[in-house]
């Protein structure tokens, strides 16, 4: 039977397939029968027909199409067939004389038919829309000559331009640029997510990018990534399904978790508030919040419900230590934001502490110096780093950043920690898997925002009270949260309205959202 379609998108919308995977997964099909003239032949028809809800006949009649000599080049003559007998007009451009076997049938064939072909990619610049079918995932050196002509020449051209799988020029498993690379509007990723596309070198080249099903078998993907995969995308329902929710009606304070946060100075108490106000959506039954004494009213009137420790300060306003604390009683500590470096010896003293921590910003760099692995190596329960690129290389000075998700990774073996690396794409990686968060928006490029990370982490973490999930899916879960409540912010204020406060505002109203949405599916 096949499989239910609404579970199987949601299943499919997880994996990310490097080139070698994919090819072994398209070989499972083929020898299991499928012919591979068959599926260039289904996936070019489905790719017409989401052109054709794109871009309309009535408003985008003229279609110029880039085709290459491999595959790539093979489903964009049969969506320029699909098209011209859909009444559009078509040209189509060919640089390369030697075709493989299959896409040579179809440029026979669309000859025979009188389709246009031109000799000079200039003559696609007055189109109303071109689609690249030069190179998918086949490309595996720079490009150059004519072929960096051409994409120049379209690029420049400010023609939207639909890519087939990806768009030519980036490489499928690294993101990178091979010498230059179409600078897609809509990305039509073939089948299963490319890593490509979690790759931030790639976002500006991808457009928009939208998923192309062509039925692959989910028991063939799994075969090839596993059936726990090394890498996932983290996606609306795994992150929904993730949260404390719906709580159990006969629930108590105390059975909601009980989060201390370590935070803030004189000179950064803004911190202190916005990562106290990220762990307060989260619903966390008790917030602690240890703070410089003098910044107790401060906080107050932000989180009334919070219990304030007042903790000893310093002549610049940072903490000097932390008061007489059982930290037993905490399900989780996080700590860092706004701190400043001088608070070292309270670093140390949470490092002890037998619960999960969250470590960020100045708990970091204090780690850095302390050394990174001689500071975790008593730990007996998580701990979280949640560094953005500039801390991860104080970190981890060995490891070098050029593949965020290697360096994630690598980091994560050498300390035994869950490490987040933020950007326009985080990763989390833990324990030898990474969980990608595949949307977020530059709207978040601004002070602040990862604080109010930091309180979302902490908040889960201390909330959480499943045994089966993973650490590092609690993690993921809350910057999925924290990306899609900039993303909801974002549409209803601009990018430049998303001001960390603001992002507090939406985290719970893109929840309820997101969770509305995903019962209405069913
Ligand atoms: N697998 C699947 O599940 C499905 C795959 N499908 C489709 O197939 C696509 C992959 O097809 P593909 O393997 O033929 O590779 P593709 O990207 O068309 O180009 C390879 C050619 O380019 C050449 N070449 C490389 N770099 C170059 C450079 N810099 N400059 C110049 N030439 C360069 C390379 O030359 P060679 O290395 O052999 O010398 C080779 O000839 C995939 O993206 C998708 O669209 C779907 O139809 C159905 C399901
Ligand atoms: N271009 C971007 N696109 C998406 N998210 C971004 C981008 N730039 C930064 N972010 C996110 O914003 C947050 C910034 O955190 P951080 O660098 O710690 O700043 P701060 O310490 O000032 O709060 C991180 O969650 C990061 O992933
Ligand atoms: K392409």
């Amino acid at each position: 039977m096949p499989e239910i379609i609404r579970d199987r998108d949601r299943l499919l919308d997880r994996f990310l397939v490097s080139t070698e995977q994919m090819q072994q997964i398209e070989s499972k099909i083929f020898a299991a029968g499928m012919p591979v003239a068959a599926l260039m032949e289904k996936v070019g028809g489905l790719i017409a027909r989401r052109f054709q809800i794109l871009y309309p006949r009535t408003t985008h009649r003229r279609v110029g199409i880039l085709v290459g000599m491999g595959h790539n080049g093979g489903d964009a003559l049969v969506v320029a067939r699909e098209l011209y007998f859909q009444g559009y007009e078509i040209a189509i451009y060919v640089p390369s004389e030697q075709l493989s076997e299959l896409t040579n049938q179809h440029y026979c064939y669309l000859s025979s038919l009188g389709v246009k072909i031109v000799d000079n990619v200039k003559d696609l610049t007055d189109r109303d829309v071109i689609i690249d079918g030069l190179f998918g995932f086949g490309l595996n050196r720079e490009i150059s000559g004519s072929l960096f002509e051409a994409i120049e020449l379209i690029n420049k051209s400010q023609l939207p331009i639909v890519s087939i799988d990806l768009p030519s020029g980036i490489h499928a498993d690294t993101g990178c640029v091979l010498g230059i690379a179409i600078e897609a509007t809509v990305t039509l990723c073939l089948g299963i997510w490319k890593v490509a596309f979690i790759c931030e070198q790639a976002i500006e080249y991808l457009g928009k990018a939208e998923l192309i099903d062509f039925d692959i078998p989910i028991a063939d993907i799994q075969q090839i990534l596993g059936k726990q995969p090394m890498i996932t995308r983290m996606t609306t329902d795994r992150a929904i399904s993730n949260l404390p929710l719906p709580r159990s009606s006969i629930t108590h304070k105390y059975h909601q978790g009980h989060l201390l946060l370590i935070v803030g100075s004189a000179q950064y108490s803004g911190a202190a508030i916005l990562a106290s106000l990220g762990a307060r959506a989260t619903g966390v039954g008790m917030l602690s919040i240890a703070v410089p004494e003098s910044l107790k009213p401060v906080l107050l009137n932000y989180l009334p419900e919070a219990l304030i420790i007042s903790c000893p300060e310093t002549e610049a306003g940072t903490i000097k230590s932390l008061p007489e604390l059982d930290l037993s009683k905490y399900q989780a500590i996080a700590c860092g934001c706004g701190l400043t470096e001088r608070p070292s010896k309270v670093v140390k003293q949470i490092l002890a502490a037998n619960c999960p921590i969250v470590l960020d910003a100045d708990a970091l760099n204090i780690i850095a110096k302390l050394g990174t692995e001689v500071s975790l190596a008593s730990r007996t329960q998580p701990t979280i780093l949640t560094p953005h690129i500039g801390e991860f290389k104080r970190l981890f000075t060995k490891i070098p950043t050029t593949n965020k998700l290697g360096a994630a990774s690598a980091a994560a073996q050498a300390s035994g920690a869950v490490i987040l690396v933020k950007g326009a794409r985080t990763v989390i990686a833990h324990d030898g898997k990474s969980i990608v968060i595949p949307d977020s928006t530059p709207a978040l490029a601004r002070g602040g925002s990862g604080d109010v990370l930091t309180g979302l982490i902490g908040g889960l973490i201390a909330t959480d009270r499943r045994q089966d999930l993973d650490i590092a899916e609690v993690v993921a879960t809350a910057a999925w949260w924290h990306s899609q409540a900039a993303i909801l912010a974002a549409t209803e204020r601009s990018q430049l309205g998303v001001d960390p406060l603001t992002l507090t505002h939406y985290l719970n109203i893109v929840i309820a959202k997101a969770s509305n949405n995903l019962d209405g599916d069913l």
